[in-house]
């Protein structure tokens, strides 16, 4: 049997009385896959994603990534949260930059252009030297994106990232995010709040209970939509009805979602 690329063994963690995951949780995750965590608010779904970034550690089990334990945070898994705010003493341009500053294996030109192409990809070029407490919200977010899109890490650990957009830049992202996760291939673990848009973009969602988050679903995106995705793919059928499939399992797991 294979090994999955990103692997949770037997986890446990607790913060103090707090058990945020049921004991011995197992999941795998597949290389070059799209996976969305859903679930009720507080369930565990940000402590996962930050025991894989290194941000915290399990307090029992393995987090293997191609079978070896993760250790600190490194660049090759490259987080964003949505409280992962812009460092307001660099510019717009800077910030990006930041988040190639362990690519040793770019020179200075290549830096450049791959600054430049990720901030004219989130809207923000004409602010490239715009410092970030100048700009909204939305566009100190869409900093974060660029930051770390730019980066070029091959696990993009993103919590909630788009939650502060606006909503046809949200969609204007989503739609680039899946192509770019495609064209580069890169493994993405994604949180979000928003059902469609978990619907939209991943090839598999996984659905959470209450706290201790145990999986409730897993479901295949892609075996149902295909992974070649657009925005009319929203007013299909098959969009619907996962849709609502989706809403169905959250409503039962305890979610009380929208
Ligand atoms: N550093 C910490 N110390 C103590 N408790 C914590 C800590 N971090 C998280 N928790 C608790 O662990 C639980 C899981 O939190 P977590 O942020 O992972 O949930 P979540 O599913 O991401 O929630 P949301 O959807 O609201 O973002 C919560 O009860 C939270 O209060």
């Amino acid at each position: 049997m294979n090994t999955p690329y990103l692997t949770f063994d037997r986890i446990t963690k607790t913060f103090g009385d707090i058990e945020v995951v049921a004991p011995h949780f197992d999941l795998g995750i597949e290389k070059n896959d799209f996976v969305v965590f859903l679930g009720p608010s507080g369930c565990g779904k940000t402590t996962l994603m930050r025991m894989i970034g290194g941000l915290d550690t399990p307090s029992g089990g393995e987090i293997r990534l191609q079978g070896v334990p993760v250790g600190p945070p490194d660049w090759r898994r490259g987080m964003m949260f949505q409280s992962y705010s812009s460092f307001p003493w660099l510019t717009v341009a800077q910030n990006v930059e930041f988040g190639m500053r362990y690519r040793h294996d770019l020179t200075e030109e290549e830096k450049l252009a791959r600054r430049d192409h990720y901030l004219d990809l989130v809207g923000l070029y004409e602010f490239s030297g715009a410092y970030p407490n100048r700009v909204s919200g939305g566009m100190r977010q869409r900093v974060a994106i660029a930051r770390t899109l730019a980066s070029g890490s091959d696990v993009l650990l993103m919590d909630e990232p788009f939650g502060a957009l606006d909503a046809q830049r949200r969609e204007t992202l989503q739609v680039e995010l899946r192509n770019i996760q495609k064209r580069d291939a890169k493994t993405v673990v994604f949180v979000t709040h928003d059902v469609e848009e978990a619907v939209f973009l991943a090839d598999r969602v996984i659905v959470f209970s209450k706290r201790p988050a145990r999986v409730v679903a897993d479901i295949d995106i892609t075996a149902r939509l295909g992974a070649d995705r657009h925005l009319d793919l929203r007013d299909s059928v098959g969009f619907f009805e996962l849709r609502n499939e989706i809403l169905r399992l959250l409503r039962k797991s305890g979610a009380g979602h929208e």
